[in-house]
């Protein structure tokens, strides 16, 4: 309030208790009074009606904005709109009689386009989901999905992080099954990118845990632990019930973290969960990360490789398995998981919780592993040994496959010359003999 009305106003009080002014004063008084309020009321309105007119035009701005950002958003975005829900369905579609429909998570990743392309091939239907992350060249992972495209399996570029999506695609679909693949992998990278595992590893499967929990009906969940789980574990094999409490690296703890996060789903809302435990697994379309990827592009180029030795220069060894091994173990879990049994987030009894060794049960050191490169790519590797750092790695893995062999009937059949001589083929024939990408 203006200081002139305030005094005005006060004037009209008694100056002194008690005693009041002359009608005729008191009338004057008012008569100015009502004057000056009415001066200053047009003046206050006027003030009043442009601040309106500002807070109108800033609104009209702000949501010109809003509805600019909002289109970009949807410019941006890659997934939404009736034809984008025509093709998942379309996708999702199985071709055979009781069918599977699949939604496969890191689908252009390597476990994930080989698994893709086997549920496609034997007629169930399949979508996929995959962000591209560049953690290695992206370009191979759009060559993985243009094959998935051949075989039109519909590939979604997305993350698993994005609950809108999930939301989305369970809507228009009702998957039977998740293939949780998609993860930020690697055990030494974890100490460059520490948050890249915890943003997939773990925020992304409770993501999909959320999303697959609240749909109705409720997918069975198979998804990729691994073999990293059995941290500083010496007892070998490796069991199923021995000790997981010992991570060595950060992405062995988001493994095992996922575990135990599947555990608690599984118990609270009846999802169906089979845990896979990978061990190092290899192949055509494989990872550039992995030593034996990053060995091979080394050696054609005449670049000297790096072997990591353990404690008294033992040699690392690992059980390598070949990834059309693995693929089948995924099917063999997809196809005997039991249904989940809630619905819509409520559980309505018990549900089946399984962990299984995906493994070879026979390592191999990686000096010989290098050896059988040097044999199939006819060039000697200039090896630089060095004691192994300790960012993470174990030195060496053994899987104990029986229980997978019991209730899956997993049984691996390729040893790792082998499967190394279908990598190299590959490795030629996709990058040709002389040359390389870079491999991050
Ligand atoms: O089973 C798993 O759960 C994991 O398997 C894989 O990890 P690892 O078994 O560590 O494979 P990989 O990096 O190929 O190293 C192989 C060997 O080469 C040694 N190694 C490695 C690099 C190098 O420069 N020199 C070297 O000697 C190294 O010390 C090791 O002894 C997946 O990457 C991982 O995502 C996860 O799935």
């Amino acid at each position: 309030m203006p200081p002139l009305v305030v005094a005005e106003q006060q004037d009209l009080l008694p100056s002194t208790p008690g005693k009041f002014k002359t009608d005729h004063h008191l009338h004057l008084r008012l008569h100015r009074h009502h004057r000056q309020l009415r001066r200053c009321f047009a003046s206050t309105s006027a003030t009043f009606l442009w601040a309106l007119f500002l807070i109108a035009l800033t609104a009209s701005y702000l949501s010109f904005q809003g509805l600019l950002s909002s289109g970009n958003r949807l410019l941006a975005a890659s997934w939404g709109g009736i034809q984008w829900e025509k093709q998942v369905r379309v996708s999702a579609q199985p071709r055979r009689p009781a069918g599977l429909s699949v939604l496969v998570t890191g689908a252009a990743g390597f476990v994930g386009t080989h698994v893709s392309l086997a549920l496609r091939k034997r007629g169930d239907g399949v979508v996929g989901l995959d962000n591209f992350t560049p953690y290695y060249d992206p370009s191979l992972k759009r060559s993985r999905a243009s094959l998935l495209r051949v075989q039109k399996v519909f590939v979604v570029d997305g993350d698993v992080n994005d609950a809108r999506l999930l939301t989305k695609l369970f809507d228009v679909v009702a998957f039977t099954h998740v293939m949780h693949l998609a993860a930020q992998a690697g055990v030494r990278y974890a100490i460059e990118n520490p948050h890249s595992y915890v943003h997939s590893n773990v925020a992304g499967l409770v993501a999909l845990l959320e999303a697959s929990k609240s749909a109705n009906p409720q997918p069975a969940f198979v998804w990729a632990s691994s073999s990293s789980v059995y941290g500083l574990n010496d007892k070998s094999p490796f069991s199923e019930s021995d000790r997981t409490d010992r991570p060595a690296s950060l992405y062995a703890a988001t493994k095992k973290a996922g575990e135990e996060i599947t555990h608690a789903y599984n118990h609270i809302y009846g999802l169906s969960i089979t845990g896979l435990r990978f061990f190092t697994v290899y192949g055509p379309w494989g990872r550039p990360d992995m030593a034996y990827f990053s060995f091979t592009q080394n050696i054609l180029q005449g670049k000297p490789i790096t072997i990591y030795r353990g404690k008294n220069r033992v040699d690392l060894a690992r059980d390598f398995t070949y990834i059309d091994d693995i693929v089948k173990g995924c099917l063999a879990s997809l196809d005997t998981a039991d249904k989940s049994t809630g619905s819509a987030g409520k559980k309505r009894g018990p549900a089946q919780y399984r962990i299984f060794n995906l493994g070879n049960t026979s390592p191999v050191t990686v000096p010989e592993m290098v050896s059988m490169l040097e044999g199939h790519l006819g060039v000697k590797a200039r090896r630089r040994e060095v004691q192994m750092p300790g960012n993470g790695d174990v030195p060496f893995t053994h899987a104990n496959i029986s229980s997978a062999r019991l209730e899956l009937g997993y049984k691996p059949t390729t040893d790792l010359r082998t499967g190394l001589k279908r990598f190299v083929k590959w490795y030629l024939s996709y990058y040709g003999y002389n040359r390389g990408k870079s491999v991050h």
